[in-house]
C-alpha cells in the first residue's frame, strides 16, 4: 500500500514552476505554466515579443508574485514578494536585457557587490575566479563605461555568479551584442555553466541563440507552453506556425487549408510541376535563395535552389514530396 502511494507522487525534481499563472489587470500573461529541472538542466524557452517569457522568469526568482501556481527550489517553497519582505533570493539570479552596472564602480567592485559580507578570502577566490573564467583580468581597474557591450555583459553575469547561485535565469542579455560576440559569450558561457554545474533557464527570441546553449527547448505562445523538444524533434513535427517559422520560412500550398512547405522541401524543375516565375534571387552559403510567384495562385513562394541554377525572369516548375507537407492549424 505504502509502495503504490509513493509511486503515485509525481517525481521531486530540483526547481519547479508548477502551475503558475499571471494576470495583470488588463490581461493574462501566463496561462498554467508548468516546468520541472532537475539540477545542473540548462533550458531554453523561445517565444516572441509579449509571449510572457520575463513575467515567467520574474515570478521564477521570487521578484514577482504570481497569480497562483507555486515555484520550488529543492523541494523549498521560493516566496513571492507578497509573502517575503526582501524579494530574491541569493540561490536564484536573475540578469536582464538591461543590466545595470555601478558606473562609478570598477569591474572588481561591481563584481565584489553582492559579496560584501562574506569572508574575505572567499571573496578573493571568487573574484579571481570570475575574472578568469570571464576573460576579464585585464579589465579589472576599468570602469564599466570604459568597456565594449560584450565586456559589461560579461561583468554583469559575473556579478550574478559571484554568489554562486543554484539557479541563473538568463533574459535575453545578449540583445546588445552583434551576432560575432553573441555566439563567442554563448559558448564560453555553456563551458562556464556547466563546469559549475548551475541550473538554467535561458529565454529568447531567437532561436539561434537558443540552441547554442542547449538542445533542450519550450516554446511559449501567448503564455503558453506550446511545444517542447530538441532542434530535430521541433523542426520535424512543428505543432504551430511560429514553431515552424522559428526554422525557415514557409510556403503556404495554394487550395489547401493549413498546408506548409519548408524551402528546402521544394524541388525545382524545367518542366512537370506547379509553374512560376523567378522575381529575385539571393547568394547564401549553400544554395541561392529564390523567390517565386506562383502563375495560377498569385503566391510568392521562398525556395531553395541549391544548384545555383536558376535566376530572376526565369520559368520554374515546383514539386514535392507529400510526407514533406506540414498541417499546421495554428
Ligand atoms: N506590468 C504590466 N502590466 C500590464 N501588462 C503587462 C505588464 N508587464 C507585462 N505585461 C504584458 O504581459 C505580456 C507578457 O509580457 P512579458 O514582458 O512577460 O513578455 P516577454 O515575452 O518577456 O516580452 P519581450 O520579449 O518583449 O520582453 C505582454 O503582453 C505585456 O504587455
Amino acid at each position: 500500500m505504502l509502495n503504490i502511494e509513493y509511486r503515485r507522487k509525481p517525481p521531486m525534481s530540483y526547481f519547479s514552476l508548477r502551475h503558475i499563472s499571471k494576470s495583470y489587470e488588463t490581461q493574462t500573461a501566463l496561462h498554467d505554466f508548468s516546468l520541472e529541472l532537475e539540477k545542473g538542466e540548462m533550458i531554453a524557452i523561445v517565444g516572441e515579443s509579449g509571449s510572457g517569457k520575463s513575467t515567467l522568469l520574474r515570478i521564477a526568482a521570487g521578484l514577482m508574485t504570481q497569480s497562483s501556481g507555486e515555484v520550488l527550489l529543492n523541494g523549498q517553497k521560493i516566496e513571492n514578494p507578497a509573502e517575503k519582505l526582501v524579494p530574491g533570493y541569493d540561490e536564484i539570479k536573475l540578469i536582464y536585457q538591461d543590466y545595470q552596472l555601478f558606473p562609478n564602480s570598477t569591474v572588481e567592485e561591481n563584481i565584489l557587490r553582492p559579496l560584501l559580507l562574506f569572508d574575505p578570502a572567499y571573496r578573493k577566490k571568487q573574484l579571481d575566479r570570475l575574472l578568469r573564467q570571464l576573460g576579464l583580468e585585464a579589465y579589472r581597474q576599468r570602469l564599466p563605461r570604459q568597456l565594449s557591450g560584450g565586456q559589461q555583459q560579461k561583468v554583469a553575469i559575473a556579478q550574478a555568479l559571484a554568489v554562486e547561485p543554484e539557479v541563473l535565469l538568463l533574459d535575453e542579455p545578449f540583445s546588445h551584442l552583434d551576432a560575432i560576440q553573441k555566439r563567442k559569450l554563448l559558448q564560453e558561457l555553456k563551458e562556464l555553466l556547466q563546469e559549475m554545474g548551475t541550473t538554467v533557464i535561458f529565454v529568447t527570441h531567437e532561436l539561434d541563440d537558443a540552441l547554442r546553449l542547449t538542445d533542450s527547448v519550450l516554446i511559449l505562445q501567448k503564455g503558453k507552453l506550446v511545444q517542447r523538444g530538441n532542434s530535430q524533434s521541433l523542426c520535424e513535427h512543428p505543432k504551430t506556425r511560429y514553431v515552424a517559422r522559428l526554422f525557415s520560412s514557409i510556403n503556404s500550398l495554394p487550395g489547401v487549408d493549413h498546408a506548409y512547405l519548408r524551402p528546402a522541401d521544394v524541388k525545382l524543375r524545367t518542366k512537370g510541376g506547379l509553374l512560376g516565375h523567378v522575381v529575385d534571387q539571393r547568394f547564401l552559403v549553400h544554395y541561392n535563395s529564390l523567390f517565386v510567384r506562383l502563375k495560377d495562385s498569385g503566391l510568392l513562394w521562398e525556395v531553395d535552389d541549391p544548384q545555383r541554377r536558376f535566376t530572376a525572369g526565369d520559368r520554374v516548375y515546383l514539386h514535392w514530396d507529400e510526407e514533406k507537407v506540414l498541417r499546421l492549424k495554428s
